[in-house]
């Protein structure tokens, strides 16, 4: 018989960090620190840009993932899956009982969204590895400038987008910043993506309880689907849909780019700034619908996030063809989707998690550390889009009409 310890770690996935942000913001630093901190964890490194990092604690191996891009489509960004890090993983995976963790390190530029697809698309990685968290390093003394900076047309801010893809954000770096700049950075952050935990760090430095084995990406922490108070009173600004969008590959011609989306130009209300902010919704009053606005602040890259509270039973079949509908259309600037939701018929909670257009559906009954519906407790489905131009009453109108009617 093999030992427990050896059959535990042999059958339980192993959960998979990325650590993800731009070029010199500390994810060195912090993999520095991860690897001789002690965690409890025998972990795995995966690195773009280097060959070795030899540390005699903790780490079992770093293997080298050379630049090899396997293209499922006409290289839209969400259709690739790094054929490089699927053939690593699988050579990680036959020395499985070697660690139990795996870490992700992204290059400096690198979008992390082929990195998440490839765990969700391959089926060995599927079995064996749970994706953890997105945690994105962000220098406090530069990133405004980073975010700011005017893309040509069809290029991608990748600042922005690793903001908008995080589970965890590291603002790190704030000893070179005064509380005023902070405070600015923080507001830019979150009018990105009001969703990720945001921990101030020097040096990387991490509680790493908050970053390792979080689950975020499943989405547990939904479960305290906390919103910032924030004071400022931006204006926000409707966006207008121009319907040329972009997925970031000039070279994209994908069918989907070319989908006429609908026009929005009924939808063109002025929003409230204010967060929970209560809202008639047609002849869904009955409703509670607590939402958030991010702001659009100084970045003019559209990116922001929009989060419904709703209580009340899904018809998954109604829930199924809005979902792929909209996220098949709009899924180029839609980063990150998540929810925890109620199906009509069934105790379980639903667990929907998405990259761009590649989502899964789990239920409590197979995801850790998601509980079943309670007796009396209210059934309330949660969900989080982060990405481009979001319309927040395209989302909440298309959410609203998959809510099981009452008689
Ligand atoms: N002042 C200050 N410097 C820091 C902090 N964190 C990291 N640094 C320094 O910033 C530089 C870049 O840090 P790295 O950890 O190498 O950054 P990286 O994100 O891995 O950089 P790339 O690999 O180039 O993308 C190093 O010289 C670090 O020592 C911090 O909190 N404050």
């Amino acid at each position: 018989m093999a030992d427990t310890a050896n059959q535990a770690s042999g059958e339980a996935p192993i959960p998979v960090t990325i650590i993800t942000g731009f070029l010199g913001s500390g994810k060195t630093t912090l993999l520095n620190y991860i690897l001789t901190a002690e965690h409890g964890h025998k972990i795995a490194v995966i690195e773009n840009e280097f060959g070795e990092v030899s540390i005699d604690d903790g780490l079992v191996q770093v293997d080298r993932v050379a630049e090899e891009i396997l293209t499922l489509d006409n290289g839209c960004v969400c259709c690739t899956v790094r054929g490089d890090l699927v053939k690593t993983m699988h050579n990680l995976l036959e020395r499985r009982h070697n660690f139990d963790y795996i870490i992700v390190e992204t290059t400096g530029m690198a979008d992390p969204t082929p990195v998440a697809i490839t765990f969700q698309f391959d089926e060995l990685l599927k079995k064996h590895t749970k994706m953890d968290a997105i945690v994105t390093v962000v220098d406090a003394a530069h990133v405004l400038q980073h975010l700011r900076e005017k893309m040509p047309e069809g290029v991608v801010n990748e600042s922005v987008q690793q903001i908008a893809f995080a589970d965890k954000i590291l603002l790190n770096k704030t000893d070179l910043v005064d509380k005023e700049k902070l405070g600015e950075v923080r507001k830019e952050i979150r009018s990105i993506n009001a969703f990720a935990t945001v921990m101030e760090t020097q040096y990387s430095k991490v509680d790493l309880k908050e970053v390792l084995d979080v689950r975020a990406f499943s989405i547990e922490k939904l479960n305290n689907f906390k919103v910032e108070e924030e004071e400022d009173h931006h204006h926000h600004h409707d966006h207008d849909h121009d319907h040329e969008h972009d997925c970031g590959d000039p070279n994209c011609d994908h069918e989907h780019h070319k989908h006429d989306h609908h026009d929005h130009e009924h939808h063109k209300h002025d929003h409230h700034d204010h967060e929970h902010h209560k809202h008639d919704h047609h002849d869904h009053d009955d409703h509670d619908i607590k939402h958030r606005n991010t702001k659009k602040l100084r970045h003019d890259s559209g990116v922001g996030s929009v989060g419904l509270q709703v209580e009340g039973e899904l018809d998954i079949v109604e829930l199924n063809q809005w979902l792929g509908t909209f996220l098949s259309t709009r899924g180029d600037d839609i980063y990150r989707s998540k929810g925890i939701l109620c199906i009509e018929g069934t105790d379980d909670k639903f667990v929907f998690q998405g990259v761009h257009m590649m989502t899964t559906m789990a239920t409590s009954a197979n995801t850790p550390g998601i509980e079943p519906w309670k007796e009396g407790e209210k059934r309330m489905n949660k969900m989080v889009f982060i990405g481009k131009n979001l319309d927040r009453n395209e989302i909440t109108e298309g959410f609203m009409k998959c809510l099981v009617k009452d008689d």
